[in-house]
């Protein structure tokens, strides 16, 4: 938090941990934050399919008492707000994930720790006072994948998230045009290093990101493989990119227990309908047989409401958690997390709407 020159303390905008983060990461790191895939079309896809909705208010509700707060897959939030799955946290903070796993406790918010988290999961988990879920890309070595399962569920972990709008990395011109690669200092720790070496080295012209995921994804999996993940564990599954309301009703089919619906960030297929565009077809088409979030482009605590109305049960928060991470480590994620919660409740008061459940679709007008 900021001080005002009497001491107290003042809510920091959304924007200014962005403009502090910027100011203070390497260029090429800030890039492979920042950036998008292709033209970079979907990085404002999102946010304007948000804008958009406009909220239908209703009045004179005994909003005396506004309650945030929800639960999602057996665990109580003190909003329906997480942190969506980001490699790397290290990048940002030298603490990483356990600084934003203290942070997200602190709020009451759901951490997904990725896949290639740059702490253990025996660290995060340690630091860990909230809800964890453990996100996963399909690689060729399944034994390892097994065995970070097994040490996700061994930590306490409640959830594993399968990416499925990734069985390759996409190009992402600022990273190729910067040679990005992962700094040697910082590692996916929770990987063998042979498994991992291609994401190190920089070489002009070309993403080291995208090279490694080139080698060690396994492109080949279909909806028959899940079936695999189902008998390695009993967590729930999640799945993570999912767009359609076709592979909404397969996932239901396949046992899956929630959906992400999301464009990652604008980093995956370029020109593809946004997110926030998808979201009522998918939960149509689910029809009540799992959960479902929101991700991609949220960043006011109206976003929250919005999604909600469209039959969202959560939203995660992607890149303003690295932002705050390298304003301020804990206190800074601490500090975003708090400021959408914040203008949450406002809404949930100004809306008429006391409790989540009160959100619905005729909460939001589209044009
Ligand atoms: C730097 C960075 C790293 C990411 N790493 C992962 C990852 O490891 N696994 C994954 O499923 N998604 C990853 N994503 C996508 C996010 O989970 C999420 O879908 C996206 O960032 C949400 O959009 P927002 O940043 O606009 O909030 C990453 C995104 C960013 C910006
Ligand atoms: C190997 C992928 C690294 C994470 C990332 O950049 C993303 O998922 O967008």
């Amino acid at each position: 938090m900021d001080r005002t020159a009497s001491g107290e303390d003042v809510v920091l905008a959304l924007h200014t941990y962005e403009a502090a983060a910027k100011e203070r990461l390497p260029g090429p790191v800030w890039d492979f934050f920042a950036g998008g895939s292709g033209t970079e079309s979907m990085l404002t896809a999102g946010r304007d399919a948000l804008d958009r909705i406009r909220l239908r208010p209703r009045c004179l509700v005994d909003v005396s008492r506004c309650d945030p707060g929800t639960e999602l897959l057996g665990a109580r939030l003190a909003a329906p707000l997480g942190i969506a799955p980001m490699a790397y946290h290290r990048l940002a903070h030298p603490e990483g994930e356990v600084a934003t796993a203290r942070a997200a406790g602190d709020a009451g918010a759901l951490l997904t720790v990725s896949m290639f988290a740059s702490r253990t999961l025996e660290d995060i988990a340690a630091a860990a006072t909230g809800p964890l879920w453990l996100q996963l890309y399909w690689l060729r070595r399944r034994d390892l994948m097994a065995d970070l399962i097994r040490r996700a569920e061994a930590a306490g972990f409640r959830a594993l998230v399968l990416t499925v709008d990734a069985p390759r990395v996409a190009f992402r011109p600022r990273d190729a045009a910067n040679g990005f690669a992962v700094p040697s200092g910082i590692r996916a720790v929770n990987l063998a290093a042979e498994v991992m070496a291609a994401s190190h080295g920089s070489r002009a012209g070309e993403s080291a990101i995208a090279r490694h995921s080139a080698e060690q994804f396994d492109s080949s999996v279909t909806w028959d493989d899940l079936a695999w993940l189902h008998e390695v564990s009993s967590l729930p599954l999640v799945l993570k990119g999912v767009l359609t309301g076709d592979d909404a009703r397969l996932a239901v089919e396949h046992g899956v227990s929630g959906l992400v619906v999301s464009n990652h960030g604008g980093r995956q297929l370029d020109f593809a309908r946004s997110a926030p565009d998808c979201l009522t077809e998918v939960v149509d088409a689910v029809a009540g047989g799992c959960r479902v979030v929101l991700d991609g482009g949220i960043r006011y605590g109206a976003d929250i409401a919005k999604a909600l109305c469209l039959g969202a049960d959560a939203v995660m928060i992607g890149r303003p958690a690295l932002w705050g991470l390298a304003h301020s480590g804990t206190e800074g994620v601490t500090g975003v997390l708090r400021l959408l919660m914040g203008e949450f409740e406002e809404v949930m008061a100004l809306m008429g709407a006391p409790t989540v459940a009160d959100f619905g679709r005729s909460g939001i007008a589209t044009p």
